[in-house]
């Protein structure tokens, strides 16, 4: 019975409609006034066409009941004639104005938008969550009907439509008060109708928009460059194809929902109008004949009536749509306004020098995770100090990496650097603190010195640039190159670009890291592609490219931990072994099982 109940309790959208209008015109007033003003123009002028249009058909029949000269007449529908055209002439020149901006109002909510996912906390958009929230308020932006395209034209009709049908009740009213309670009765039900029905659209979206975001997942993969090698080697396009047929059929039982709704509704509407129309001009008819009302009066209120018709029905539907519309915009406000947790005001001093981090009792769950990825982390590294993390796949290793880049609060305790909790910087300015490779390395478009310096062509430094090249080992490759350090990437987007392989693609991930020279270092995995010759250098340089930063490294290969200066063994998230490799070694623990385990190998390649 309580189930029951949960299920028919109404999803109430976050933004009101008014709310939703208020926040529009806010935008369009900042964003484009002339959009702001053009909408606002038009709505006169929509009420006025028809009523002139209606008037003018009175008066001539007045004019000829009268016996009026055929001067007077012409001269009047002259004058209402040029009136009327005039005005159908503003309007299309506004109409056409507000299709135009408001097509390019669509895309500065996209940049708006797009600046959002870029911006925002890491955490906001990482799990499932935020992703269906940034893809509902994608899809709101994308769709060239969409709320921020329509919703000009929908005002427009709402207010016009609003205005029209109080001038006409007006006019009706002076000939029966029945009528227009019997039109406004039946277009309550109409309205009721089309209101649950967006409703149920609304409640019920959270269905399809994850089939929407896998389906756009597959497709997206089944095109992708990086795929196509697994794809033919490994046989995957028969998985592809049964995960997409599963998918779309999944899409496909929501659509025919929606349909189904849609029709019967249509179908309901209909039926209203007939009835509705039908007990209208009876009772006009009926006028005619027993109360004798004249020729002037009959054309004059058959035309109201007919076209009450459409400004109720109008104003219905522009209600309807509007809220569709409004429905659409809480998806795109509920996404712009998801709290960003990280500073982006005034923050704390930056350390000058490489500064010392302390996790201090730090535990963390990723949202909508049950497990605890990481317990009770508690150690110091010193300024200039370097530790390496290691332990097996999935003990929390690039987690804890993470939390240090603050791209996750810790759930419990506290990280501190330079001795100042990392939540009080701002964000922006900790982040110049950081020079990080991360696993997935990705590269863009444009020349490797740009994809390493990060910044247009004419600040680019080349002096250091040369330098990080060379310490990443990428030097001589890049010498290589017809266009050496100006050579552009990614063949799949440019003809005469060049690719990079997956370890060169780590070097230039490295001289990305150290040009830009960040007081902390960290390096998840940075060796995992690289050969031993490329590896061995890189240990060997390991101190200058570091040059006295704070660091931390991240390996699989134990051998590379010889070099630090304090070894972090994690396991399950908590930090089961502390100190340098020969302390580690004594203690005979993991770690130098493990240590053990690999070198053994190595060892009988020597004794053969
Ligand atoms: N976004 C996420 N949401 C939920 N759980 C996650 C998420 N990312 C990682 N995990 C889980 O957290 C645990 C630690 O992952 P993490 O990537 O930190 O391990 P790691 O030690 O770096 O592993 P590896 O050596 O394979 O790189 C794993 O069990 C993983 O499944």
């Amino acid at each position: 019975m309580k189930n029951k109940n949960k299920n028919k309790e109404k999803v109430k959208p976050l933004y009101s409609l008014p709310s939703n209008i208020i926040f529009l015109l806010q935008k369009s007033w900042q964003m484009d006034k002339t959009l702001f003003f053009a909408t606002l123009i038009r709505i006169p002028i929509v009420v006025l066409l028809p009523l002139l249009a209606t008037y003018l058909s009175k008066y001539v029949v007045e004019l000829v009941s009268n016996g009026s000269s055929a001067g007077t007449l012409i001269t009047y529908v002259l004058c209402i004639s040029a009136a009327i055209l005039s005005l159908h002439l503003l309007n299309n020149f506004v109409s056409t104005k507000i299709e135009w901006r408001a097509y390019g109002n669509r895309f500065l909510y996209l940049n708006l938008s797009n600046h959002k996912i870029m911006d925002t906390d890491y955490d906001n958009i990482e799990s499932p969550d935020g992703q269906t929230k940034m893809q509902k308020a994608i899809n709101t932006l994308t769709n060239n009907g969409g709320g921020t395209q329509q919703i000009f034209s929908q005002f427009v009709n709402i207010c016009s439509n609003s205005i029209g049908l109080v001038t006409y009740s007006a006019l009706i009213f002076t000939l029966s008060p029945w009528i227009v309670l019997l039109l406004c009765g039946m277009t309550i039900a109409n309205y009721y109708v089309n209101k649950a029905n967006n409703y149920w659209v609304h409640k019920n979206k959270d269905h399809w928009v994850p089939i929407d975001r896998k389906l756009g997942y597959i497709s997206n993969k089944a095109g992708d460059f990086e795929v196509a090698k697994d794809m033919r080697l490994y046989g995957m396009s028969g998985w592809f194809k049964n995960v997409f047929a599963g998918l779309l059929a999944d899409r496909m039982v929501w659509s025919k929902k929606t349909e189904k709704r849609g029709f019967a509704i249509d179908f309901f509407s209909a039926v209203m109008t007939f009835i509705r129309d039908g007990a209208a001009y009876g009772f006009l008819i009926y006028q005619t004949t027993q109360n004798g009302i004249t020729a002037a009066e009959f054309v004059l209120y058959f035309a109201l009536i007919s076209q009450y018709s459409n400004w109720l029905l109008g104003l219905i539907e522009s209600y309807n749509e509007l809220q569709a519309t409004s429905l659409g915009f809480c998806d795109l406000r509920e996404f712009l306004d998801l709290p960003d947790h990280f500073n982006r005001g005034k923050g704390a001093e930056l350390p000058l020098n490489s500064p010392e981090i302390v996790f201090d009792h730090v535990s963390f769950s990723y949202p909508n995770s049950e497990n605890t990825t990481l317990k009770h982390l508690n150690f110091t590294v010193k300024q200039g100090e370097k530790i390496a993390l290691v332990g097996i796949n999935g003990a929390g290793k690039t987690t804890l990496v993470k939390l240090l880049c603050g791209l996750y609060r810790p759930t419990d305790g506290e990280i501190r650097v330079g001795n100042v909790t990392i939540a009080e910087y701002n964000r922006d300015e900790y982040y110049k603190l950081l020079s990080v490779v991360f696993q997935d390395i990705s590269l863009m478009p444009i020349s490797i010195a740009k994809n390493i310096a990060l910044c247009e062509e004419k600040h680019i430094d080349r002096e250091r640039l040369k330098q990080v090249l060379k310490l990443s080992g990428l030097y001589e490759k890049v010498q290589m190159l017809p266009e050496k350090e100006n050579t552009l990437l990614l063949k799949s987007i440019h003809e005469h670009a060049t690719d990079l392989s997956g370890g060169e693609k780590q070097k230039l991930a490295l001289a990305r890291a150290l040009y830009k020279g960040g007081n902390i270092i960290i390096l998840d995995e940075p060796t995992a592609a690289l050969d031993p010759i490329a590896e061995n250098e890189m240990y060997l340089k390991y101190n200058e490219l570091t040059s006295g930063a704070t660091s931390v490294f991240i390996s699989h290969r134990l051998s590379s931990t010889r070099f630090c200066d304090k070894i972090l063994f994690l396991e399950h998230g908590e930090i089961i072994e502390e100190g340098c490799h020969d302390e580690l070694m004594k203690l005979g623990g993991k770690y130098a099982d493990m240590f053990n385990l690999q070198s053994h190998y190595y060892k009988e390649v020597v004794e053969v």
